[in-house]
C-alpha cells in the first residue's frame, strides 16, 4: 500500500468519529484523494426528517468543491460493517460520476483492511456529463 493510500485509509477511519447519525446509528466516512494530492474527508449528516440526511460521500466531495478541487483521482468509504465490503448507495456513485469516471474506490472495513474497486464497476454504463454535451 502506498504512503498516499495509507494516510487516505487512516482519514477515512478518523473522519467516522464525526459522523452525525443520531437516528440510524450507523456511522458512515468518506475520503477523497484530489489529483494533486489533497485529502478532503466526510461523514453522513442526518436530519430529524430522514430524507434530508447526506451521505457521507456527499459531504465530502460537497466540501472538496467548496475548497476548490474538481480533479479526484480515489475515494475511500467505511462503516461499522466488519463482516464485509460495502459500496457507496447508488445516489452517491451518481455524484462521483458527476467528476469523472476514473475514480479508484476502497471500499474499507473497520479494522483498515480494504477492497480496491473502481466507479466504472460500481456504476456501469452510467449517465454522464458527456452525454449532455453530445445533444
Ligand atoms: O453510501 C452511503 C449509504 C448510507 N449512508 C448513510 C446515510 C444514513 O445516515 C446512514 C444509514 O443509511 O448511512 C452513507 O453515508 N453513505
Ligand atoms: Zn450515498
Amino acid at each position: 500500500m502506498s504512503d498516499k493510500v495509507k494516510e487516505l485509509i487512516s482519514k477515512c477511519l478518523q473522519a467516522r468519529d464525526m459522523a452525525y447519525c443520531p437516528y440510524s446509528r450507523f456511522p458512515v466516512a468518506a475520503a477523497i484523494l484530489t489529483a494533486d494530492g489533497a485529502i478532503i474527508t466526510g461523514c453522513n449528516v442526518e436530519n430529524a426528517s430522514y430524507g434530508l440526511t447526506v451521505c457521507a460521500e456527499r459531504t465530502a466531495i460537497q466540501r472538496a468543491v467548496v475548497e476548490g478541487y474538481r480533479k479526484f483521482t480515489a475515494i475511500a468509504v467505511t462503516c461499522d460493517i466488519k463482516d464485509r465490503f460495502v459500496g457507496p448507495c447508488g445516489a452517491c456513485r451518481q455524484v462521483l460520476m458527476e467528476f469523472g469516471s476514473d475514480w479508484i474506490v476502497y471500499l474499507t472495513k473497520p479494522d483498515g483492511s480494504y477492497k480496491e474497486t473502481s466507479l466504472l464497476e460500481l456504476l456501469p454504463l452510467a449517465f454522464s456529463p458527456a452525454h449532455l454535451a453530445k445533444n
